[in-house]
């Protein structure tokens, strides 16, 4: 097994990943039980590993109970919300009781919140189920429901007391949200690590075929990875953290734009973004043109979209400057972006005008 500790003082915890650690889940989530039967939160598409869960933790004489929620982007709502709290009150929640987040970040993210607001907060455990999960949303403690405003606008930080991964679990996720979810992998070569990007172009392919090996490494890496930039800043105020935000300002814009729907999922909305954080910052002579185009290439080979046409978005620049005038980062007025020198030397740009943003975006082929 390997753990991957994320040092953050009083909140530390650990992140466990083994293949096939859902059938020995009970080692893991006994010492938490405290007598106290956990509820488990799922989707309808995890539902039957949440029977497994449920099954193995029964075996241990670990008792549970499963709410199952609809699957997909929606969910990440204030009804949603309400329907899971009343839900964990009615079952008589503990402050010391632990959630088990069983699915993808969208479950992550709303049990997050749940248990961050429920009695002021309870604990919570991230089981996660899809690429995107194991690699980025379960660990580093942002939790949020999405508002008519915009992605994520509504959340609290709120710390997980342990993350289990399995990466066995991605055998029955379909290639689109295994593609998905390699775009935030690719990430963390982009941000500052030119070599896993390497490492992105020569494996990327056998990893989203489910090599084990590759699939094993990846998390591992990514999740050392967010685990480092979280553990120096826990809640995005030096800048590191903001990082992990690379085509996130342009990948939720485009998100919005599609209403949330299924039409572009998260990780593709920042495959997109991503490509176009490198195609401004070379149109703005800050990074070779070779090595936007060497992003955009990888994201193309890998079935994600690399630019507007290919993300299906038709909409004005000014429209999408409009959603980002939303984003978290927005400070005093004006939007610090994410851009990049080059691969693997992206920094958080605070001179950006949003009207130029706009032009290039009116520019790019539809
Ligand atoms: N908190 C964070 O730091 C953070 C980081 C990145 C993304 N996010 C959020 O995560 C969300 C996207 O997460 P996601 O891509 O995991 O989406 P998701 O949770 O919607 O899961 C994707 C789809 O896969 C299904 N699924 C999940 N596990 C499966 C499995 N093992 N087998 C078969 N189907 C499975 C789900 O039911 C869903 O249909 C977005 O809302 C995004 O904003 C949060
Ligand atoms: O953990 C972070 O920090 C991230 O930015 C990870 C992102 O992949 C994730 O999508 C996050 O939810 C975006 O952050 P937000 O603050 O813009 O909602
Ligand atoms: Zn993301």
């Amino acid at each position: 097994m390997k753990i991957v500790p994320v040092a953050l003082g009083a909140r530390s915890y650990e992140v466990r990943i083994k293949a096939g650690l859902l059938d020995d889940a009970a080692a893991h989530l006994g010492p938490l039980a405290r007598n106290r039967p956990f509820v488990i939160v799922t989707d309808t598409n995890v539902a039957r590993h949440a029977e497994r869960l449920a099954a193995t933790l029964a075996a241990a004489g670990l008792a549970s109970d499963t709410i199952v929620l609809p699957a997909g982007e929606a969910t990440k709502s204030w009804a949603q919300l309400e329907s899971l709290t009343d839900a964990l009150l009615e079952r008589g929640i503990e402050r010391g009781d632990h959630v088990i987040a069983l699915g993808g970040g969208v479950i992550g993210d709303l049990v997050g919140f749940a248990t961050a607001i429920l009695k002021r907060g309870c604990n919570f455990v991230q089981m996660p189920t899809t690429l995107l999960a194991q690699v980025d949303s379960s660990v580093g403690g942002k939790t949020a429901i999405n508002s008519r405003a915009g992605k994520n606008l509504i959340g609290a930080f709120h710390q997980p007391s342990l993350v289990l991964i399995d990466p066995d679990l991605l055998d029955t996720l379909p290639l689109r949200e295994q593609r998905a979810g390699y775009a935030e992998v690719v990430k963390y070569g982009l941000i500052d690590d030119l070599g896993f990007f390497e490492w992105c172009e020569g494996n990327g392919l056998a990893l989203l075929s489910g090599d084990s090996s590759a699939r094993a490494y990846a998390i591992a890496h990514s999740v050392g990875a967010k685990a480092r930039i979280v553990a120096e800043d826990e809640r995005e105020t030096t800048g590191k953290r903001a990082l992990l935000n690379l085509g996130h300002t342009f990948g939720h814009a485009l998100e919005a734009e599609t209403g949330f729907s299924d039409r572009l999922l998260h990780g593709e909305g920042v495959a997109a973004g991503m490509a176009l954080a490198f195609a401004y910052s070379a149109r703005r002579g800050l990074c070779p043109g070779q090595d936007a185009e060497r992003v955009a290439a990888h994201l193309r080979a890998s079935g994600l979209p690399f630019d507007l046409a290919s993300a299906g978005i038709a909409a004005s620049g000014a429209r999408l400057v409009e959603h980002m005038l939303h984003d978290k980062k927005m400070d005093a007025g004006t939007l610090p972006f994410l851009l990049a020198r080059g691969i693997g030397q992206t920094y958080l740009d605070k001179q950006v005008d949003l009207a130029d943003v706009a032009s290039f975006l009116d520019e790019l082929p539809r």
